[in-house]
């Protein structure tokens, strides 16, 4: 089984209750659930979330070796952590962001993205399909 890692960031254990207006009305479990569907025959999704950015790095240090690749929606660490994208960049498999929102359309400190330059592709603005749509790609480059 290949498994791919799901990571979401701080403040996505809100989905659904959190600015519904931005982010809509369904929660994590259903992101994780889409996720589940969008695997192909083979793979498997290890779906986790922290508020902390060092049990986030820790599970990119932990993936090494072992996950075929990373979706991440880095909550606001996408606009801030280096440590995050060091950590990213210490993993061989495909990385693709995610966010749920339209973030280049949203406040400016939200157009810059530390972890997109390592991510081999960037969704944002799809809504909970965007978790699908990355699954879908990262089995289509690793399986
Ligand atoms: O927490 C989030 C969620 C987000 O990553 C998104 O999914 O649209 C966008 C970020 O700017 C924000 O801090």
């Amino acid at each position: 089984m290949n498994t791919i890692l799901l990571l979401n960031g701080p403040n996505l254990n809100l989905l659904g209750q959190r600015q519904p207006e931005i982010y809509g009305h369904a929660t994590l479990n259903d992101a994780v659930t889409l996720a589940r569907a969008a695997c192909a025959e083979g793979f498997g999704i290890e779906a986790k979330q922290s508020n902390w950015e060092g049990q986030l790095i820790d599970w990119i240090h932990e993936a090494r070796g072992h996950a075929a690749g990373i979706v991440i929606n880095p909550g606001a660490l996408t606009h801030t952590s280096i440590a995050l994208l060091d950590a990213l960049n210490a993993f061989d498999g495909p990385v693709i962001e995610v966010h749920v929102s339209q973030v280049h359309r949203r406040e400016q400190f939200r157009h810059h993205s530390y972890v997109s330059l390592r991510a081999d592709a960037v969704i944002a603005g799809l809504g909970l399909e965007g978790y699908a749509a990355a699954v879908r790609r990262i089995c289509d480059l690793t399986g």
